[in-house]
């Protein structure tokens, strides 16, 4: 069976689902958005379809579609609905899969459940993208631990920005994590300049493909 992979990060807006784009069409894998907040605007499924020019079969439907740009847990109270986490279970696939939660990790689907409590039951190698602006090593140092106490498999750390050397070293070092590599922002974001961005900065071998 292909991989999965399990894509959250230190907060939300980090660049969770333009990584993923990258991933699902370096891997050329499905797409799964659980529980999608926010319609107004693009949502993250159709961004992925559109940046990873992914074919619709590729991208999964949405487990729950909330109207309101908020913490899933109130956009489902704000609907009338409720969020069952028992409900998520990642789909059996033929390619692999890539799985974007909502923002940081401990983002409640209830008032009782966050996203780690489902990464933890999930036992899926778990990447946390994190940006590397003046911040983000303490958001990514806390997000690491709260993903080991849980026992969430750590596959690395993926940056999104400008290269910070040092912050990316420190967090590494103290972190005693894998940095899997950095996404630039990219000043035209398509498919194209994405394709270019992963393959220039990422080893496919990291998330198990052999490069020819
Ligand atoms: N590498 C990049 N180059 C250029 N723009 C980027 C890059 N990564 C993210 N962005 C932009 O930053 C914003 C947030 O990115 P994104 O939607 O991927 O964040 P997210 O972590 O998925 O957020 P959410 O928690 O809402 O799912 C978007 O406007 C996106 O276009
Ligand atoms: C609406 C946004 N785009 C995400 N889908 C949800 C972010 C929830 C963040 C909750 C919080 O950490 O305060
Ligand atoms: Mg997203």
């Amino acid at each position: 069976m292909s991989q999965t992979f399990v894509v959250t990060g230190t907060d939300t807006g980090v660049g969770k689902t333009v990584f993923s784009a990258a991933l699902v069409q370096a891997l050329d894998a499905h797409y799964w958005k659980p529980v999608q907040s926010g319609l107004e605007e693009e949502t993250d499924s159709e961004l992925v379809a559109r940046l990873a020019g992914a074919e619709p079969v590729r991208i999964l439907p949405e487990a729950w579609k909330l109207k309101t740009p908020v913490s899933p847990h109130l956009a489902a109270q704000i609907d009338g609905v409720e969020i069952d986490p028992l409900a998520l279970v990642p789909p059996q696939v033929e390619r692999p899969l890539v799985i974007e939660g909502a923002g940081g990790l401990l983002v409640p689907l209830t008032r009782r459940v966050t996203y780690a409590d489902i990464f933890a039951r999930w036992q899926l190698p778990t990447i946390l993208c994190a940006r590397t602006a003046l911040g983000t090593i303490n958001h990514t140092l806390l997000s690491l631990e709260a993903m080991r106490v849980r026992k969430i498999p750590i596959l690395g750390v993926v940056f999104i920005g400008d290269e910070v050397r040092d912050s990316q070293a420190i967090i590494s070092e103290l972190g005693k994590v894998r940095v899997l590599g950095r996404l630039p922002k990219l000043n035209r974001l398509d498919t194209e300049t994405l394709r270019q961005a992963f393959s220039a900065h990422f080893d496919l071998n990291d998330f198990g493909v052999e490069e020819v």
